[in-house]
């Protein structure tokens, strides 16, 4: 299960940020979104994810595929690490924890509540959420920030595994990630060249 993705256009508080954006996201792939700050790389993986309407355009998926992790990480701060993955689990009618673990480097926080973890830490739950949720498709706001390089490493080789499983993954990030196989994305040339606004009087408000 993929993506497919056609001349969207898409809008932030009524104003027009990208037009005519297209790509495919084939299972097995990822694409790493890139582009200067407030181009409009949040607002596109809102409206691929299915949580914004597009103003034109449109994005074809099964939205049951798609699992979305953006700058919250939702992690629920008086549950255990280990009962917050089993909360998600159970939310996506998946029983296994113990990859997504791993995967992470949990073992030794598994017990902790989660409200007491470091930034980083948290940040490696809310990405071990992921795996648990049995989803094929990851769309992924700015997931490595607060990682160290270790982590980052981490979360490059949990999105190579999900790939090697048929698995895709759309990412907007500002850094490295060490994944050469993603296809890069530039939403640079996309930017609304008239950035109109929907409602004229918002414009001087
Ligand atoms: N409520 C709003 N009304 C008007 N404009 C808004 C509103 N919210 C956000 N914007 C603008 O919409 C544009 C797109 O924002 P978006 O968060 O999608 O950018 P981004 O590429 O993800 O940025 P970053 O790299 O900083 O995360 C920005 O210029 C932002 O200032």
């Amino acid at each position: 299960m993929g993506l497919n993705v056609s001349n969207l256009t898409i809008a932030r508080g009524g104003v027009r940020v990208l037009e005519g954006v297209s790509f495919t996201l084939d299972p097995g792939h990822a694409i790493v979104l890139r582009g200067p700050n407030g181009i409009g790389k949040t607002t596109l993986l809102r409206t691929v994810a299915g949580l914004q309407p597009p103003v034109s355009g449109r994005v074809e998926t099964d939205p049951d595929s798609i699992v979305y992790a953006g700058h919250s990480d939702g992690i629920k701060a008086t549950l255990s690490v280990a009962e917050n993955l089993q909360f998600w689990a159970q939310v996506f009618g998946e029983t296994d924890i113990e990859t997504a673990i791993a995967a992470f480097q949990l073992e030794r926080l598994v017990t902790r509540p989660a409200g007491g973890l470091s930034a980083g830490q948290k940040r490696r739950l809310g990405l071990a959420r992921l795996l648990v949720t049995g989803r094929p498709v990851w769309i992924l706001d700015e997931p490595t920030v607060s990682l160290d390089a270790e982590a980052v490493a981490m979360f490059a080789e949990a999105v190579r595994a999900h790939l090697r499983r048929g698995g895709s993954a759309l990412i907007a990030t500002h850094i490295e990630l060490g994944l050469p196989e993603a296809y890069v994305l530039e939403v640079g040339p996309y930017r609304a060249v008239a950035a109109e606004v929907d409602d004229f009087d918002e414009a001087f408000l």
